[in-house]
């Protein structure tokens, strides 16, 4: 069942599903995982709530944001990002992560279509003075690499869960809506 103000257009999914972009070679590619990726944590996700931003001064108003229900302490895996792992390109799409790339393959994994709460996170710029989560990759248990949102510092309840989409991202964006930059 979908969380509270999940928009209808998009398909809520709990685990990550594959497109026919992917390859039977890239699958066992992702199962061997990446050699940096971390382990995968035992303690369970936390709990989160999608919440739309009403605040006029905060720059995704009118948006939506995910918040914690309850205080997340330090390092602590928050919420697994799920989407569609794919190969094609996504360039239009903003809720794409970089799951894994190689002289032969890039694949990601994007949420715009389907995904769960973790596609709401906001990048901590103009809100916040710095992220206080980031974007792990991990070995999932089945062995599989996939991507979470881990906290940095302690998160209290009520407070925006921020990451750093990098500067790249935001580089990306503004060069769509000026060529000259
Ligand atoms: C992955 S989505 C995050 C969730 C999004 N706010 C929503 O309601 O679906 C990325 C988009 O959120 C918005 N966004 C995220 N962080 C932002 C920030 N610091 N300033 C302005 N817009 C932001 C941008 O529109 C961006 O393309």
């Amino acid at each position: 069942m979908s969380p509270p103000n999940w928009p209808s257009n998009v398909h809520y999914i709990s685990a990550c599903s594959y497109h026919s972009s992917v390859s039977a070679r890239t699958r066992t590619l992702l199962a061997q995982g990446s050699q940096t990726a971390a382990a995968s944590l035992s303690n369970k996700p936390c709990r989160v709530l999608i919440r739309r931003i009403s605040e006029s001064g905060h720059p995704a108003a009118g948006q939506f944001g995910l918040f914690a229900a309850k205080k997340i302490p330090a390092t602590r895996h928050i919420v697994d990002y799920v989407g569609e792992i794919h190969c094609d390109d996504r360039c239009e799409s903003d809720y794409d992560l970089s799951l894994f790339r190689n002289n032969e393959v890039s694949v990601g994994i994007d949420a715009s279509d389907m995904g769960n709460e973790a596609r709401f996170v906001n990048d901590y710029r103009g809100i916040s003075d710095k992220p206080n989560a980031v974007f792990v990759d991990f070995k999932a248990l089945s062995g599989e690499l996939r991507m979470r949102v881990d906290s940095v510092c302690e998160i209290k309840k009520g407070e925006e869960i921020l990451v750093s989409y990098g500067k790249a991202w935001w580089r990306a964006r503004k060069l769509e809506v000026d060529p000259e930059l």
